[in-house]
């Protein structure tokens, strides 16, 4: 139990990450004493290295060393970082960034090291992918790449519950599940924003996949190919739905009431999203696809038993599966995954 002597500095803490996101700030607030600031904290550092990952007015000279130190710079006392463009939301936390480091530095040693490996990894695949003309072509380049941004928290996470013993040594062995837990949120988030990443000029959709629809992957906004545009969504949202199967059985392992909802949650959310992706054309005409409040706040009460979650999992995979249609390539595809679905849950 870290005391925060000064409690200036837990107010800043948490000031800053309801700054970065309102609903899943209360949900790490929820978490048990003993994990709370940990993973408030991991959450803050990752925000930061994604916020400069994430600048495209910073150029990649000086970005690259940033991404591959930012694991040593965690330890720097009085550190903050003011090249930051206009991005306002953002580039609030690593103007004051010296308040996370404060934080961080007061944490258990064993929570530091988890969250400082993570960032070196983190950030050295995020250097990778970064240089210039490295881009995800193949679906392997796909996972590779959300294995570094996502799938490297999950390992984290679990890590994080093993050590402090509210889950079992087990929870942390599994990489491989843990792995899929933060593919599906992150191949999600890429299937949703397509036309902003398009927009930042940030091209995250495989070739191996785009490329069987469109000769680039601008082709794909063109109305005249909107419904082979709707066919390659629907082979992304597929891609992301083969994690499905692991997430549940990740789910299933969690015991302690407080992390199960805090990784239910965006897991739920994840599944509501790719039900309201698909057969969307809007995911080619507008920025900023979400589901509705009102069912965000429905999944975050709904979200706190394995029994629940299966059944969440049933209903949108249900919704899903009666969307695609059999002009959908991939109608067989979904019906198998759904099918898989409800024998799990
Ligand atoms: C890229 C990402 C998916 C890993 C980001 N990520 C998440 O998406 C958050 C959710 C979130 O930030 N929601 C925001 C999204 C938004 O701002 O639009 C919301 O407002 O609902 O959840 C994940 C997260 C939570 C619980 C278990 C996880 C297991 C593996 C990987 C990630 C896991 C997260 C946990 C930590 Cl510690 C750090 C980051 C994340």
């Amino acid at each position: 139990q870290h005391d925060y002597s000064n409690d200036k500095t837990r107010q800043r803490l948490y000031h800053h990450l309801n700054m970065t996101s309102r609903s899943f700030s209360a949900v790490i607030q929820d978490l048990d004493e003993e994990l709370k600031d940990a993973i408030c904290l991991f959450y803050l550092v990752l925000r930061g290295l994604d916020t400069i990952e994430d600048d495209m007015t910073i150029d990649l000279d000086t970005k690259l060393p940033y991404l591959r130190t930012f694991h040593e710079i965690i330890y720097q006392k009085g550190w903050t970082f003011t090249k930051n463009g206009p991005n306002e939301k953002d580039r609030q936390l690593l103007v004051e960034f010296d308040a996370i480091i404060e934080g961080f530095l007061q944490l258990k040693p064993a929570y530091q090291t988890i969250i400082a490996d993570i960032t070196k990894r983190m950030g050295n695949g995020m250097a990778h992918y970064a240089t210039a003309g490295i881009h995800v072509e193949t679906n392997a380049d796909y996972d590779e790449y959300c294995h570094y941004v996502a799938g490297l928290v999950g390992l984290g996470l679990s890590e994080m519950f093993s050590a402090c013993g509210f889950e079992s040594p087990l929870v942390a062995e599994r990489k491989d599940l843990s792995n899929s837990m933060g593919l599906f949120l992150q191949k999600t988030n890429i299937a949703r924003d397509y036309l902003e990443d398009l927009r930042d000029n940030r091209r995250f959709w495989p070739k191996e996949i785009w490329g069987q629809y469109a000769e680039t992957m601008e082709d794909l906004v063109k109305p005249e190919n909107k419904e082979k545009a709707l066919q390659c969504l629907s082979h992304m949202i597929v891609n992301a739905m083969e994690h499905i199967r692991d997430v549940l059985e990740y789910l299933s392992m969690i015991k302690n009431p407080s992390c199960f909802k805090f990784c239910a949650i965006p897991q739920v959310m994840a599944m509501a999203t790719l039900n309201l992706l698909h057969s969307n054309y809007k995911v080619f005409t507008h920025e900023n696809i979400k589901i509705r409040k009102g069912e965000t706040v429905w999944l975050m009460k709904e979200s706190d038993s394995m029994d629940k979650v299966a059944a969440i999992f049933r209903l949108y995979a249900r919704q899903i599966n009666n969307k695609s249609n059999s002009l959908d390539p991939h109608f067989v595809d979904i019906g198998v995954i759904c099918g898989e679905i409800e024998q799990i849950c």
